[in-house]
């Protein structure tokens, strides 16, 4: 029903324990006869094991409920109609858990015991509450000092073996590669291409919510997984019928850590790693994104673009957006500040909201400042009021 194939030299593989190809060390993706889709974009019931038929699993799922995130119309000053999909309502607050509902489920179905991942935090929340649920031993590398609080908290409180290592994220992600394969864990970082499998159901959901495929969809990019696999959603949606047309896939990257914004711009394939990102978005502080080669393809077949923003554009948009009553973390703001910065003459555009405000409360709190403290009595809180 499915295969691994990889991206560069097109060999099949049956064998699932492998991350990248065993020929050319090229990344992997799952092939899926799509014929076999059996959902109906409808509108009705959308979560995201509603499009079991087109997701890699064999067994029964492990799964929180996520998916089924809401699709929010935003009013922003843009000659569009503007939505904002909602990831940060998924049970660990970011849109890592339709990976991991897919990636944990594999791990057992694999007969692995324990899962690891290098995290700037959501990864590692996620993994942590879904392998909880399965009863998976968790291993966590993460960037000392550079994971938001809630993020941590959560591997913390879910049970995870949390190592904070005195490097970035890139240098965690290498460390995690070589230790999982010493070590027999089963990885669940997105060079796995089964969590990705799980990540491209917001794309199903995006059709099946509009009722048809959007013009553009803004990304925010960091390890650039998402953009990949929302883009292979489409690309599957179309190859079985369910919409003509793919939307432009426009990635956006913050100013500090914008590796996959230069390759778009120098026209190239592949990048050249920012040896010291830096950003307010910790989420996407990543300077060598491993999917950069799928997300490039996505972005070029899709004739779509790669944007940067700046820090202060990311938490400009942040403050719109909580005005309407989304709350997200800065990374997540970062696609709609792309599409602000954006002189753009789409119809319908969908900005993927990645993690929840939550996540990131000493951010907020130094964004937004502090409240107001007064004695107790109703003068002093009139004079206020
Ligand atoms: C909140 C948030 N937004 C965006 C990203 C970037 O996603 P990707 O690494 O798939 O590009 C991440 C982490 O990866 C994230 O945690
Ligand atoms: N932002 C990510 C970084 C790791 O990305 P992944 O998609 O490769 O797991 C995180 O939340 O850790």
């Amino acid at each position: 029903m499915y295969l691994l194939r990889c991206i560069e030299c097109g060999e099949n593989f049956e064998n699932e324990l492998i991350y990248t190809c065993p020929k050319c060390g090229g990344l992997l993706e799952v092939v899926f006869d799509v014929s076999n889709a059996d959902f109906r974009l409808d509108g009705n019931n959308v979560t995201l094991w509603k499009y079991r038929s087109l997701l890699p699993v064999r067994i029964e799922p492990v799964t929180l409920f996520e998916g089924g995130t809401p699709l929010y119309p935003v009013d922003v000053d843009v000659d569009a109609r503007v939505f904002v999909k909602h990831e940060g309502l998924n049970p660990s607050g970011s849109f890592k858990d339709r990976g991991m509902t897919v990636g944990v489920t594999k791990a057992l179905e694999l007969g692995m015991k324990s899962v690891a991942c290098a995290s700037t935090g959501n990864t590692s929340a996620s993994m942590a509450m879904y392998s909880a649920r399965a009863g998976l031993r968790a291993y966590v590398l993460l960037p000392s000092g550079k994971v938001a609080l809630g993020k941590l908290a959560q591997a913390m409180m879910h049970g995870a073996r949390v190592i904070a290592i005195r490097g970035n994220f890139d240098v965690a992600l290498k460390l995690v590669r070589e230790i999982s394969e010493r070590k027999g864990l089963y990885l669940l970082n997105s060079v796995n291409p089964f969590r990705l499998e799980g990540q491209k159901t917001i794309a199903f959901e995006i059709v099946d919510q509009l009722g048809h495929a959007p013009d553009a969809v803004f990304v925010p990019v960091g390890n650039a997984g998402n953009i990949s696999a929302i883009y292979k959603g489409f690309l599957e949606l179309r190859e079985a019928g369910y919409i003509d047309e793919i939307p432009k896939m426009i990635g956006v990257q913050a100013e500090g850590a914008n590796p996959i914004y230069r390759a778009f711009v120098e026209g190239k394939d592949s990048i050249e790693p920012v040896e010291n990102p830096e950003t307010i978005a910790t989420a996407i502080r990543i300077g060598a994104p491993v999917n950069a080669r799928k997300a490039l393809r996505a972005v070029y077949s899709s004739k779509g673009k790669v944007l940067q923003v700046s820090d202060e554009e990311i938490v400009s948009a942040q403050k719109m957006l909580a005005k309407q009553g989304i709350g997200v973390e800065p990374a997540s703001a970062s696609s709609l500040a792309g599409l602000l910065k954006e002189d753009s003459d789409f119809d319908t555009v969908v900005c993927i909201a990645t993690g929840n405000l939550l996540k990131d409360p000493e951010e907020v709190m130094r964004v937004s400042g502090t409240p107001v403290e007064v004695d107790a009595n109703i003068s002093e809180i009139e004079r206020l009021i």
